[in-house]
């Protein structure tokens, strides 16, 4: 559905031109939900901006539904953008019209009749909830109805992609939760393909079936969601995968854990189960096969496009030989092992 080649994008102010995209590649598929995220800079508004053509590519090339884009102007261009919805952190509602009439907006541009307006909005309102505020004004809704107005408006030319840029960064985590339902919703519904810019990796996990990483205008990492939470490579995807999903060690065992080994010690471990792995009975098989006691010390599991991740981390009392041996066999199963340090084997911790 979108196909972006090579993509730059220098700004040049004054003296210091910024490069905020550098040979960006991305292919987006029919009826996927596409997630970019990125830290602020990293390029993401600029780049979803170029698929619309709000900002010109340096370079590179950008094709929407089969059409190149990148080379387009005047009438052929305003065509094209009617196939590109695209809703905004702040909204971007006309103040001085109606529910009805905000989305009934582009309608009018496009010289639709009374009759047949009519005809499109309602069923719209009804889609993103909101026949019954149809004759309010924004001012009048909170911010996740003015977000469905947005979504009504952006839905009205029919479009074949919609992008989102930060759609959800100005509500509340309940509300956000609400509209990326209502956005899942309509991808399935319509086979709408959706391109969605954030930097929270939550947003994320709800809703995205792949996602892109945008480091400094490069797109360091891609792949299907479940991949980049199981198994992020670049060290900036790690960091925003572990605000998710490794909850922070308890603060009694971060007090007790040291680097080197302890001549009466335990290692502690951390331990991932992801995908198929997930449901294995790896503790009780390490525990009888070696000898070895494994005290969870904090585990949780979490549930990425539907799939288990598993996270414990456990202290392991026994012989040095016989944990490196636990350790190798939880390898051999495929499994992520982690030493995290070492304690004292005075205390059992407690999580
Ligand atoms: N119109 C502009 N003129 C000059 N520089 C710009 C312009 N727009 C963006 N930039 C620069 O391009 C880089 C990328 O900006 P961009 O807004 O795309 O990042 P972002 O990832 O969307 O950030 P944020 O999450 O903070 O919105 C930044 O260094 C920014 O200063």
């Amino acid at each position: 559905m979108i196909e972006i080649e090579g993509l730059q994008k220098t700004f040049s102010a004054g003296d210091n031109p910024t490069a905020a995209l550098k040979d960006v590649s991305l292919s987006i598929k029919q009826g996927e939900i596409f997630g970019i995220i990125g830290r602020s800079g990293a390029g993401k508004s600029t780049l979803v901006r170029c698929i619309n053509l709000l900002e010109r590519p340096s370079a590179g090339r950008i094709s929407v539904n089969g059409r190149e884009i990148s080379s387009l102007s005047g009438a052929a261009l305003r065509e094209a953008r009617r196939e590109i919805g695209m809703i905004f952190q702040h909204f971007n509602l006309l103040s001085s019209r109606t529910v009805f009439d905000n989305v009934a907006f582009p309608l009018e541009l496009a010289g639709r009749s009374k009759a047949e307006i009519a005809r499109e909005v309602t069923p719209l309102l009804d889609l993103v909830g909101l026949t019954d505020k149809r004759d309010r004004y924004p001012s009048e809704l909170s911010g996740g109805q003015k977000q469905r107005v947005g979504i009504a408006r952006a839905l009205a030319s029919k479009p074949a992609v919609l992008l989102c840029d930060e759609a959800t960064s100005a509500l509340d985590p309940e509300t956000t939760k609400s509209i990326l339902a209502l956005l899942r919703d309509i991808n399935r519904k319509l086979g709408l393909t959706i391109v969605l810019i954030t930097h929270e990796m939550p947003v994320i996990k709800e809703i995205c079936d792949r996602v892109a990483v945008l480091d400094q205008g490069s797109v360091v990492e891609q792949g299907t969601v479940f991949e980049i939470f199981t198994a992020p490579q670049a060290e900036i995807t790690r960091r925003f995968v572990s605000d998710v999903i490794d909850r922070p060690l308890p603060s009694m065992l971060i007090e007790r854990l040291q680097a080197t080994p302890l001549t009466q010690g335990n290692v502690v471990l951390r331990i991932v189960f992801t995908g198929p792995t997930a449901n294995s009975p790896i503790i009780s098989e390490v525990v009888q096969r070696y000898g070895v006691l494994l005290n969870i010390l904090q585990g949780n599991v979490e549930y990425i496009q539907g799939a288990p991740y598993g996270n414990i981390v456990v202290e392991a009392v026994g012989q040095p030989q016989a944990v490196q041996e636990v350790i190798d066999h939880i390898r051999d199963n495929n499994l992520r092992v982690e030493v995290l340090g070492h304690v004292a084997d005075a205390h059992r911790a407690v999580a």
